[in-house]
């Protein structure tokens, strides 16, 4: 200790001049002395002031010239000034006093991430990837490729990297944000500087800025992990966008066509039939993939680059690799650019110009000896394989340890794959139907469970599997919709759409899925599914945090209805995330919340009593039952009018409604009415149905799509649109 306050002094020595003008006056018996000296001190001190105050003056100027000038708007060619610089594993190890335990502040998909202080005194994050793989050399590329190219007070900035060669170590430097990340001081430290409505506002408005940047960039950068836990906040707690270790540069453009197919009678099918059919089917889990408007053109960004006249086939539903749609339509993507073949987007990347680039800093740490050790990713591969092929040859060799290590990194790198796919292909068809079936099972033992979502998205079962893990599945449980098809649809939409669910977490200050276990709390677990019931009912107070003080309603609400407009699955139907920051800020007119959020208008019931309702819907059942015979319903006093088969996600049923104009039937909570909107008008549905008295509540939402809610209101003005909640209330004061 004694010895660092000396070396403060040497190094930092007080301008003598200056402490001597503000030293206390000397005693009377050195006066005649000081008075000798005094005229040159205070030369040599003006000088010095002089001159440094000049210094400072032209630090400053420089400072605020590199501040004013307009950020570098491009991704792929302008490096940023300061590029992250290369520190050497020892050097890390002491800031880190030797990576110690005390020092971890958290752990990522890439490694342990510590707190260091670095010669200099600045204070640093230092992340940590143990052993070498691919994932993990790929994330270390990616951050460092990105880091050069970023430059924006929203982006937490990256200083440097390292490696180990005799640990397998890679290790990235980064500023220290001394607050953490969001969904720590957020939902589990509970800051109090985060229970003020304006640093939360604040926190918004900066990660949209954060992303805005990103995406102004040429080529646009999309992060693709948007997330409280990628937000990052200093000391300040202003926000900073974390973990480019999955950002991608926007690929060029692809165009996407509807093929007109021949019908059976050899005419030309309507483009737009195919894209309906489409659409229909996406209520359970198809959701916009591309852009399904009947318009049936749809950009979406692949990742590609070869002669334009290559045309390649894939489907409009998630089973991509199929080639055809359900009904046989089909639908052209016309890729401009090379054809790639990996399925990992940041393989795709590294095929694309920049793959020498993406190496730039890497090259300094593999350097000619490392990449010796280190041979390309087909190398490696076939390396791998050698490996396996002449195993006892090798094993002979072991002087020879990089086939062994490489075979050890290829399976490594297949068990994180497979971990992190977990994760990132949450909404991939595979584990929505596996929780589908869960769910049938569940269903007559919670039958609540199905009203927590309006898009049969989640389940108390899905809940479970996320809550109070603090894993990311919990973000992705109503992820992107595009996700789904990440290979071939990601675009900065995605990051969109990520930024509406962070958006309504920073408002309610919970957790996208929650539910503390009471049927009441049941609709509102699916933090997106109740944002849009609150929407439908007006309510969108109800969403924000009770906790939070100086709250502005005003800008609460703005912030519910931006994040509602992110979260429209089609993503073209989203705004920009310029647009939705110009939204917070009030630069940009708010759009009309589209009709699936819109309030719904009170129920027309005409003049009608609730007593006449009633009798109105049971002189309705006893209808049904005199008229059809097979129906056994489990209660008779509940009908539900949906546009497709309420709680089944059965493909045969949905066949079903296709071929018969209308089926009734008994359901799960009593009688359903089930009609193929496309087949049969509505209004005539609803003409049938109030001939025999029956009080028309409304259509299910559960059960539309924003395509049936827009046909409906076309159709018949005063429909009601009301979610399963409100039927189920409806029912009980019927009762
Ligand atoms: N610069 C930093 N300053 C302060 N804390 C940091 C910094 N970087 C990371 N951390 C902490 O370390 C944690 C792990 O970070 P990391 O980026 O490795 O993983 P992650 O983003 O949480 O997870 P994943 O990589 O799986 O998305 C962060 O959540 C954060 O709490």
């Amino acid at each position: 200790m004694p010895s660092r306050s000396i070396s403060a002094t040497v190094l930092v020595p007080a301008p003598a001049p200056i402490v001597s003008s503000l030293a206390p006056a000397a005693p009377l018996g050195h006066q005649n002395k000081t008075t000798r000296i005094f005229p040159p001190l205070v030369a040599a001190g003006a000088g010095a002031g002089f001159s440094l105050f000049i210094t400072l003056s032209v630090c400053f100027c420089k400072f605020s010239r590199k501040r004013s000038s307009p950020p570098a708007e491009n991704a792929s060619s302008s490096p940023r000034k300061s590029s992250p610089r290369e520190f050497s594993y020892s050097s890390l190890r002491r800031a880190t006093a030797s990576f110690s335990p005390a020092n971890r502040l958290g752990q990522g998909g890439f490694g342990v991430v510590f707190r260091g202080t670095i010669s200099g005194g600045e204070n640093v994050a230092v992340k940590v990837m143990d052993s070498g793989s691919l994932q993990g050399e790929g994330e270390f590329q990616n951050e460092l490729f990105f880091a050069a190219k970023l430059d924006s007070p929203h982006v937490v900035p990256v200083i440097g990297f390292s490696h180990d060669r005799k640990r397998r170590r890679l290790l990235l430097v980064y500023k220290l944000m001394d607050n953490g990340n969001l969904q720590d001081a957020l939902l589990h430290r509970r800051c109090p500087e985060l229970m003020d409505w304006n640093r939360r506002f604040l926190v918004a408005v900066n990660v949209a800025d954060g992303i805005k940047h990103l995406h102004s960039l040429e080529p646009p950068v999309i992060h693709g992990d948007i997330k409280p836990s990628n937000v990052l906040l200093d000391d300040l707690f202003s926000a900073k966008i974390a973990d480019f270790g999955l950002a991608r540069l926007k690929p060029e453009q692809v165009e996407i066509t509807v093929a007109p197919e021949r019908d059976g009678d050899g005419s030309m099918v309507e483009e737009v039939e195919s894209v309906i059919t489409t659409v229909t089917g996406y209520e359970d889990c198809n959701f916009g993939l591309v852009d399904q408007s009947p318009e049936s053109v749809a950009k979406v960004p692949g990742s590609v680059s070869a002669s334009p006249e290559t045309t390649t086939f894939v489907s409009v539903s998630p089973e991509m690799g199929e080639k055809t749609d359900e009904d046989g339509g089909s639908v052209v993507v016309t890729r401009k650019g090379k054809e790639t073949e990996s399925k990992d987007w940041w393989w795709k990347q590294e095929s694309n110009v920049e793959r020498g680039k993406v190496k730039e800093y890497v090259m300094q740490w593999i350097g000619s000896e490392v990449k010796k050790e280190r041979p390309s990713r087909n190398d490696w591969i076939e390396a791998t394989a050698l490996s396996s092929l002449s195993s006892k040859k090798l094993e002979k060799k072991t002087s020879k340890r990089l086939e062994w290590w490489l075979s050890l990194e290829e399976e490594d790198e297949k068990k994180k794959r497979k971990k992190r796919r977990m994760v990132r292909e949450w909404w991939k068809d595979e584990y929505r139907r596996e929780l589908a079936n869960k769910k049938k099972k569940k269903k007559k033992t919670s039958l609540e469970a199905e009203f927590c979502s309006d898009d049969g998205s989640s389940s108390v079962s899905q809940w479970r599997r996320g809550s109070g893990s603090g894993s990311s599945i919990d973000w992705w449980l109503d992820g992107s919709p595009e996700y789904c098809n990440l290979e071939n649809n990601v675009s900065e939409k995605c990051d969109v759409y990520s930024y509406g669910v962070l958006l309504l977490v920073l408002i309610s200050g919970r957790r996208p899925l929650e539910m503390t276990g009471s049927a009441s709390e049941i609709q509102r677990a699916n933090l997106m599914s109740w944002a849009r019931k609150l929407a439908r009912r007006g309510k969108l107070l109800d969403l924000v945090d009770q906790k939070l003080q100086n709250l502005d309603q005003e800008q609460a609400v703005l912030c519910i209805k931006v994040a509602l407009l992110c979260l429209q699955r089609l993503p073209i139907s989203r705004p920009s995330m310029k647009e939705a920051l110009g939204m917070l800020k009030g630069e940009v007119n708010l759009p009309e919340l589209p009709t699936e959020f819109s309030p719904s208008p009170p129920l027309k019931t005409g003049k009608r009593s609730t007593a006449d309702q009633v009798n109105g819907a049971v002189n309705y059942i006893e209808y049904l039952q005199r008229n059809i015979k097979d129906i056994s319903s489990k209660r008779d006093d509940l009908v539900l009018l949906s546009g497709r088969s309420f709680g089944s996600s059965n493909e045969q049923d949905w066949n079903q409604i296709s071929n018969h104009t209308v089926i009734i039937r008994p359901c799960l909570v009593g009688i359903e009415i089930v009609f193929s909107v496309l087949q049969t008008p509505f209004s005539s549905v609803l003409k049938v149905l109030r001939e025999h008295g029956l009080c028309v509540l409304g259509c299910i939402s559960s059960s539309v799509n924003d395509r049936l809610i827009h046909t409906l209101r076309a159709e018949v003005n005063d429909l009601a649109l009301i979610d399963l909640a409100d039927i189920k209330d409806t029912l009980t004061l019927m009762k």
